[in-house]
């Protein structure tokens, strides 16, 4: 492809992401994906090139563009070896008229902006949450250990104990030792908010939204494959990743267990006031994780936000029931919105007596609200809020 049908292919890709962000469908990377499933003669330094444009267009629109050419001349506007290639040539994009409007540029929708703006996250803070995320890996305890891990190049140590970073985009999943189970691929924010958790081995650990099992996996690690894991979701695929994740991980300790949703203390009977521990990894709007996935920001609406809110309050009414007397709830969510965090904990704590809320000491992070809080900024990590709940014996 020529550097000028690159930038045309980003267009027609940035048209359908915004199409999708609308409607709520896929994701960019998928799209790319089958973009790209269609147009086999493109060869891999083609895709990466018009990948970086997409996501580059993406990163620099506040609002969500009218059409995709109105966010790549947002980003011509900053590229100086972009407007030259608009020149209407085969395959390439129709030369800029003179009254064409680029995109606005901007970090977020205005009305998310204040939002952020209002829970702290302004200047630095907010624009880092249009950077690029590094990738990390938490070696994994259960079979191997950061000393003395064989890995084809060394990575940067971090805080958290067993974690290693990685330039974005490294290939780590075609490594012997991500295929033997030796390595996972986890952000080092979510690496921390595992250790807030305090799991140790013996105890019954509930991980109520557990999804594909990210933290599930990093919990069996922190208890020694010791104890009880029940990793619950209302999601059969996300679920249905775990099994062969934990099998390649040997973590022998986690259940799998789909939820009805609207029923979930039905499936979880067995355990009502049984658990030591309570994980609520919410579902959120993902403010902290803009880094990967920067068009979210199109996504959101004041009123999915508040949807958010509402799930979010009763995920942690039914943890609450879940965990015994004197037993923990550490409430997550991967959002620097005071909506999805700080306030999350204020409002349980008006509905249940004889709770407590701590904020977790953490290598990295600052408090924030009756909570703890990771930015991108400050901690080079995801954006999350984790706040532990502590039931009365
Ligand atoms: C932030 S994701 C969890 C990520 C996961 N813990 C990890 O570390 O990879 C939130 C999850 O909550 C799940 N969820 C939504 N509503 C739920 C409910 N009522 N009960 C349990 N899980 C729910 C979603 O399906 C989603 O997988």
């Amino acid at each position: 492809m020529t550097p000028a049908a690159r930038v045309q292919a980003a267009i027609e890709i940035l048209d359908e992401v915004i199409e999708a962000a609308k409607r709520e469908g896929a994701p960019a990377d998928r799209i790319i994906a089958d973009y790209f499933k269609q147009r086999r003669y493109a060869g891999s330094k083609d895709r990466r090139a018009v990948r970086e444009l997409v996501y580059s267009a993406i990163r620099i629109c506040g609002e969500m563009p009218q059409c995709g050419r109105a966010a790549m001349l947002a980003f011509a506007e900053q590229d100086a070896s972009l407007p030259a290639l608009f020149d209407g040539s085969t395959h390439a994009p129709a030369p800029i008229g003179k009254s064409e409007q680029a995109a606005k540029p901007g970090v977020a929708p205005d009305w998310l902006v204040e939002r952020l703006v209002a829970a702290s996250i302004a200047g630095d803070e907010l624009a880092a949450l249009m950077g690029r995320a590094p990738l990390d890996v938490r070696v994994n305890a259960l079979k191997s250990d950061r000393s003395t891990v064989d890995l084809p190049e060394a990575g940067e140590t971090l805080a958290a104990p067993q974690a290693l970073r990685f330039d974005g985009g490294t290939q780590v999943e075609q490594w012997p030792a991500w295929r033997d189970g030796l390595i996972e691929v986890q952000d080092h924010g979510s690496q921390l908010v595992c250790q807030a958790l305090g799991a140790s081995p013996g105890e019954t650990v509930i991980d109520l939204c557990a999804g594909a099992g990210g933290k599930s996996l990093a919990l069996a690690a922190a208890m020694d494959n010791r104890g009880r894991i029940i990793a619950s979701d209302v999601d059969k695929r996300r679920l249905g990743n775990l099994p062969p994740r934990a099998e390649r991980a040997g973590a022998a300790v986690i259940e799998p267990l789909l939820l009805d949703p609207g029923k979930e203390l039905e499936a979880l009977s067995d355990v009502a006031g049984a658990a030591d521990l309570v994980l609520v990894d919410a579902p959120c709007s993902g403010t902290g994780t803009w880094r990967r996935k920067p068009e979210a920001k199109w996504r959101l609406t004041p009123e999915r936000l508040a949807k958010f809110a509402q799930t979010q309050d009763n995920l942690l009414d039914i943890a609450a029931q879940l965990v015994k007397p004197g037993g923990r709830i550490g409430f997550v969510t991967c959002s620097l919105l005071d909506e999805e965090g700080a306030a999350r904990i204020d409002a349980f704590l008006a509905r249940h007596a004889g709770w407590s809320a701590e904020a977790p000491a953490l290598p990295l992070g600052r408090q924030y609200g009756k909570g703890t809080r990771l930015t991108p900024f400050h901690d080079g990590t995801d954006g999350f809020f984790v706040a532990m709940l502590h039931s009365a014996c």
